[in-house]
């Protein structure tokens, strides 16, 4: 099956509204490219200006978590309702950040899933391991339990829609992007745990990314892999070059 390639940037704690809003305007006309769904994951308080300033493109705003309550007193977080409103179409959920800062647990991930998937906001569920974990040879257990739990209770119809980012913790703003063949090996793992959970079909309509030290040089080896479906970018989708990584062929 060909699947459309997603490629997201996350701006993580960057761009105050200001700042947002230019840089939204400047990366509009870079990042055009009809075959490529392209997301700005961007910090909540620049999510409804970033929507304003993207209007008119296919460019699809998203955003950084999501609580998993419906609404009442979770002072400081934000709900599945009030993003929807503010036109997100797309959540990172489980980035290694929230789960190491924040402390989110593979429990947490699931339930902000299935209200994702309530809302009808496509979750984008980050996974990956520490280098110590990659040098135990424990990669691929501790990124199915990651998936396995994340997707408890999504049905099979809903887990064709979600995207995956694999996301090697040890590659995460350090420079060191992992090799095309070490991304490619888990990526297909990751598909090969989804068929065992659903089915073929399912695998096969999952979308999986690649995170972690992408960039303009590194993008074009990595998107051309079998099971990597885009990228999760952080760095460099805060520059011009992320429209270079989007008209990555
Ligand atoms: O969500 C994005 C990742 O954490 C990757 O960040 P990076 O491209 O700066 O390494």
């Amino acid at each position: 099956m060909a699947r459309r390639k997603i490629i997201a940037g996350n701006w993580k704690m960057n761009k105050t509204p200001s700042e947002a809003v230019a840089l939204a305007v400047e990366l509009k006309p870079l990042v055009a490219n009809e075959d490529v769904d392209v997301v700005f994951c961007v910090p909540a308080i620049d999510i409804v200006l970033v929507a304003e300033a993207v209007k008119g493109s296919s460019i699809k705003v998203g955003a950084e978590n999501m609580y998993f309550e419906e609404s009442g007193a979770y002072t400081g977080e934000i709900s599945p309702a009030m993003l929807v409103d503010a036109g997100v179409k797309y959540v990172i959920l489980g980035h290694s950040e929230r789960r190491e800062y924040f402390g989110e647990t593979n429990e947490d991930v699931n339930k902000k899933m299935l209200k994702a998937f309530e809302h009808n906001i496509t979750p984008i569920m980050c996974c990956g391991e520490t280098l110590e974990q990659r040098e135990q040879g424990v990669t691929m257990d501790f990124i199915r339990q990651q998936v396995k739990v994340g997707f408890q209770n999504v049905t099979a119809d809903q887990a064709k829609t979600a995207v995956i980012a694999y996301e090697p913790i040890w590659a995460i703003g350090t420079g060191k992007t992992a090799t095309t063949a070490q991304a490619q090996e888990v990526c297909a793992g990751i598909r090969a745990c989804i068929a065992e959970v659903y089915d073929e079909a399912t695998a096969d309509a999952i979308r999986i990314q690649y995170g972690g030290s992408v960039n303009a040089a590194t993008a074009p080896e990595l998107f051309a892999q079998p099971d990597i479906d885009g990228g999760l970018v952080g760095g460099a989708s805060l520059k011009a070059e992320f429209g270079k990584i989007v008209n990555y062929k």
